[in-house]
């Protein structure tokens, strides 16, 4: 059996909202990082993939359960490990070579063999010749390979990528992750593990040797898919295609409450809070979808890889948009695959005011945050009230930033559906115009 090198054991972590409550991250992680492999973390936004990272790299510490690094328990940063970050982290001030001697000079590293690393580290990259420029003087690929030769000229042996290539438009993000396998696969890194972060299915299958599923709220590992073909793989064979397909089914199973199906047995026998995450789904990309997906080809029903490349749509925003459809029934997923309900075919083949009907009807049976709004507003004299007691609810659970965007999101569905309206300048929620009297 291969040697682990970090091992985390039944791993859990809670953060503290703004209003003190104590919320769950993390749960019950159990994983172990294995000399030779490169491991893909897939899930959805929030889930606590990064935290996971930070906690693996040392960054920050677990609440519950044990991180070993070679078998000792991790405590604060560990040198054997590198993270690479999507934002790419670099000092504008400081030019490439200094940028990636930084790590190397907070470890006392002598002069001239900070040099001398910093320079092969550089030309591992690629990037020889632009030692002397100032970031701003790069293309965002290249200032990415920056980030990633300040990350390996520590000579780590485990290399943590959060989302390392999702800042960089396609071909430029494809280029450096193959020129990053090329590397790897040749033995020139000095790395001998990698967990990569991504949102991106093909990534994760085209780099992986397993890819893992994970499932928020609280985050933990739902499954694992192990990846045995040789690398270079080819994206268009018919291998590569059918792991890229069961990974996405394995993400969209249960998809109508991704959260919960899956989830610990007594969270699955809970009520679905009010203050769930929804899928960040933008109206108009819904309809594009239904109506894409209720037209040939796909009569009805699509394999989610067809449908992004049909769509234009990476997986990043797809699949908030499939899980938006699945949840007010107007989609199915099923396998990998997105069907026209018989009501979204209703939806598809409606006007403009059947639409809206509809789509208002199954936010109130499919959503409880809008259907609480909704009530809330019918009692209301008014028919209005402020945002605040609904963002002071949803940040129970979630915090500051993500509860404005579930309001948002919340806001932009119901009034595709007329079922209130907000007013962006006071903050105020409200009945539509014309419907203070009457009750759906
Ligand atoms: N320092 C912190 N204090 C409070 N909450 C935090 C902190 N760091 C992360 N969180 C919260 O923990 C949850 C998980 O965040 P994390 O960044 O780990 O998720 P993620 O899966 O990496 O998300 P994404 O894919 O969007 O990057 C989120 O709700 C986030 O707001």
């Amino acid at each position: 059996m291969t040697a682990s090198i970090v091992e985390l054991h039944g791993v859990g972590k809670s953060f503290r909202s703004a209003d003190g409550h104590s919320r769950p991250v993390l749960e019950q992680v159990d994983f172990h990082l294995r000399e030779g492999e490169i491991v893909a973390l897939l899930g959805q936004s929030g889930s606590g993939k990064s935290t996971m990272l930070r906690i693996m790299a040392g960054l920050v510490p677990a609440d519950r359960g044990q991180v070993r690094y070679r078998g000792q328990p991790m405590s604060g940063p560990a040198r054997g490990i590198s993270m690479v970050f999507q934002s790419f982290a670099l000092f504008p001030w400081l030019t490439v070579r200094q940028n990636v001697e930084l790590g190397l000079e907070a470890r006392g590293v002598p002069r001239a063999e900070r040099e001398a690393k910093a320079e092969a580290a550089i030309a591992l990259i690629g990037l020889s010749g632009f030692e002397g420029a100032l970031p701003r003087e790069l293309s965002g690929g290249m200032r990415q390979r920056v980030g990633i030769a300040r990350a390996l000229v520590t000579e780590p042996e485990v290399l943590l990528m959060d989302e390392a290539f999702s800042a960089l438009d396609v071909l430029t993000g494809e280029r450096l992750r193959e020129d990053i396998l090329d590397l790897w696969d040749s033995g020139q890194m000095p790395t001998q593990a990698m967990l990569v972060v991504s949102h991106n299915i093909e990534e994760a299958v085209m780099m992986a040797d397993r890819v893992l599923i994970f499932a928020s709220d609280p985050g933990r590992i739902r499954c694992q898919l192990s990846v045995q073909l040789p690398r270079p793989r080819d994206p268009d064979s018919a291998d590569v295609r059918a792991l890229i397909d069961e990974v996405y089914a394995l993400m969209t199973a249960g998809a109508a409450r991704p959260a919960r199906v899956h989830g610990i047995t007594e969270a699955a026998a809970a009520p679905t809070p009010l203050a769930e995450r929804l899928p960040a789904a933008d109206v108009a990309r819904m309809d594009g979808l239904l109506e894409l997906l209720a037209e040939p080809p796909f009569e009805g029903r699509a394999d989610l890889p067809q449908l992004s490349e049909e769509a234009g749509l990476p997986d990043a925003d797809l699949l908030p948009v499939a899980h938006a459809l699945a949840l007010l029934g107007l989609a199915q997923l099923d396998s990998g695959d997105l069907q026209l309900t018989a009501l979204g075919r209703r939806y598809v083949d409606g006007h403009h005011g059947l639409r809206r009907d509809l789509f208002g009807q199954q936010l109130l049976a499919h959503v409880p945050l809008i259907a609480h709004i909704r009530h809330r507003l019918e009692q209301a004299p008014s028919g209005q009230m402020p945002d605040k007691p609904v963002l002071r609810l949803l940040s129970e659970q979630l915090d500051d930033v993500e509860a404005d965007a579930v309001l948002q999101t919340a806001v932009t569905w119901a009034r595709h559906g007329e079922v209130f309206e907000y007013d962006y300048n006071t903050g105020a929620l409200r009945l539509p115009t014309g419907d203070e009297e009457t009750t759906r």
